[in-house]
């Protein structure tokens, strides 16, 4: 009997194509709305891979459903939707989407920096509405990105891509990092700082970390109070970095002049959001590597590490198990 490969989003056809070559291949046909937990749960009873997103969450109720899972290939770099503990406890491959995604998302995080600090999207909605009969509020209400002091949180394949692309803006760079990054600090032209230096010094801090226990809440009460009240707080990390109620606060109450954000604790989010009421905190749906070229080189990653694993070879982007 072939393999069963459960694609929990749906995706371009000559993907699909490509996997029946190898593989019995069930889809689930929608690209807006996530699988249903209790059918994906049901579909992966048979499937020796699953291709997830970050809805699908792969805990211990999964591997009781999966008994015969080979392989979890997350259409993501990040994979924080994954107990890494469990799966390899379970001898499970998980592979991921590094460097092809990389370029596209420093690239929207270096948009979200200039759309936050110039008030693109509020001075936009602002004519749309008819509003533009005088010279109006957004006269006087930029920041400059050019010649300021940046502060990368996680400097890795994304932080280093948003470092390049800052230097053609004349920016300070300053980044931490679990590890420094002595290397990076040469090439790039960047400084090591604690966190709490990092705060301090930037007028804008960007984050562009995993999300793990370690980095869980790290942006809260506490860490906003430390950023100048000039401040902005940019996150293309993960919505979990943030305590949004402590965000909120800090900035009603001008400890930090806004925020862009294209991460969010539990996406998606609707109009009751409270984010949603606040003119400095500009909310986009998650569209970090959502470019028609990125997005295809993501599937096809997805297919080949796939492929890879139903043939027991090592995989091209494992995150856990490597063979020896
Ligand atoms: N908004 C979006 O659409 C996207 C978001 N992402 C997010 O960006 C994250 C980073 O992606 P990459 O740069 O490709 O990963 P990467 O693995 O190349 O870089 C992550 C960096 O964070 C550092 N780090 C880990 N734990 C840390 C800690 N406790 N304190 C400080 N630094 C720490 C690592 O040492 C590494 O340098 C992903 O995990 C994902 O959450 C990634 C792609 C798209
Ligand atoms: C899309 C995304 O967030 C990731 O690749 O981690």
């Amino acid at each position: 009997m072939r393999d069963k490969v459960l694609v929990a989003r749906q995706v371009p056809d000559a993907f699909i194509e490509q996997l029946k070559q190898f593989s019995e291949v069930e889809v689930w046909q929608s690209e807006l709305n996530p699988m249903p937990r209790a059918l994906f749960l049901e579909k992966s009873k048979d499937a020796t891979v699953v291709i997830t997103t970050l809805s699908e969450k792969i805990d211990q109720t999964f591997f009781e459903h999966a008994k015969h899972i080979k392989g979890i290939v997350n259409l993501a770099v990040g994979f924080d939707n994954i107990d890494m503990k469990l799966a390899t406890e379970n001898g499970v491959i998980v592979t991921n989407t590094p460097d092809v995604l990389t370029e596209t998302t420093a690239e929207l995080g270096l948009t979200l920096m200039l759309t936050t600090a110039r008030r693109i999207v509020e001075a936009a909605r602002y004519v749309q509405e008819g509003n533009w009969k005088s010279w109006g509020p957004y006269l006087l209400a930029g920041k400059d990105v050019y010649g300021s002091v940046v502060g990368i949180y996680g400097m890795g394949s994304i932080g280093e891509a948003l470092a390049r692309r800052l230097q053609g803006f004349n920016c300070k760079i300053l980044y931490h990092n679990r590890t420094r990054k002595e290397d990076s600090e040469r090439t790039l032209n960047v400084e090591y700082r604690t966190l709490d230096e990092l705060l301090n010094e930037s007028d804008f801090v960007i984050c562009t970390a995993p999300l793990t226990e370690q980095t869980k809440g790290i942006f809260n009460r506490t860490a906003f109070k430390q950023m100048k009240n000039t401040g902005v707080f940019i996150n293309i990390g993960r919505g979990g970095h943030v305590i949004e109620d402590d965000l909120i606060e800090a900035v009603k109450s001008g400890e930090i002049l806004g925020a862009g954000l294209d991460v969010v604790e539990n996406e998606p989010i609707n109009e009751t959001h409270p984010f949603l009421d606040m003119e400095q905190i500009i909310v986009l749906p998650h569209i970090g590597s959502s470019t028609v070229q990125t997005r295809n080189k993501m599937v096809q990653l997805c297919v080949d590490n796939t492929k890879k694993i139903l043939e027991d070879e090592e995989p091209i982007t494992p995150v856990n198990i490597k063979k020896t």
